[in-house]
């Protein structure tokens, strides 16, 4: 079984490498929508593979190390496209949450990206 958790958070960016002239060269801000989902088996007491709450507590210092940010500045952002932030969330996230199966990452509401890991 899998379930899932939605974290929103709010960043500015830029892309360095895109070609001159490409609107995304610009600093523009983004809602990221991310969604990480989470296998394991249902525990027999508690009914549940982890704590909804337990699973929020765990993700929010690296949620909190992305939202309000210019990501450029991170370690590791410096082209902070959707998939290059993808791949840092899972490196990220996977030590804290060995059952990570799958991230979904959303720019915008109709483009994003989804990272199973390597
Ligand atoms: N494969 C990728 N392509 C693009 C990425 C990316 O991370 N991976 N990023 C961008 C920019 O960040 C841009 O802000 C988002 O581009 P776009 O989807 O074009 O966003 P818009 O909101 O401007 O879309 P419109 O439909 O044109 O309004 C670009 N590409
Ligand atoms: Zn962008």
């Amino acid at each position: 079984m899998i379930i899932y958790q939605h974290f929103t958070f709010d960043a500015a960016h830029f892309l360095p490498h895109v070609p001159e002239g490409h609107k995304c060269r610009n600093l523009h801000g983004h809602t990221y929508h991310l969604t990480l989902y989470i296998t394991g088996d249902v525990l027999e007491q508690e009914g549940w593979i982890l704590d909804f709450s337990d699973l929020k507590a765990i993700v929010a210092p690296v949620i909190g190390m992305l939202d309000h940010t210019l990501l450029n500045n991170i370690e590791g952002l410096e082209n902070p496209t959707a998939e290059l932030l993808a791949t840092w969330i899972w490196k990220k996230v996977k030590p804290l949450l060995p059952g990570l199966k799958k991230i979904e990452l959303k720019e915008t509401p109709s483009s994003g990206v989804i990272y199973e890991g390597e």
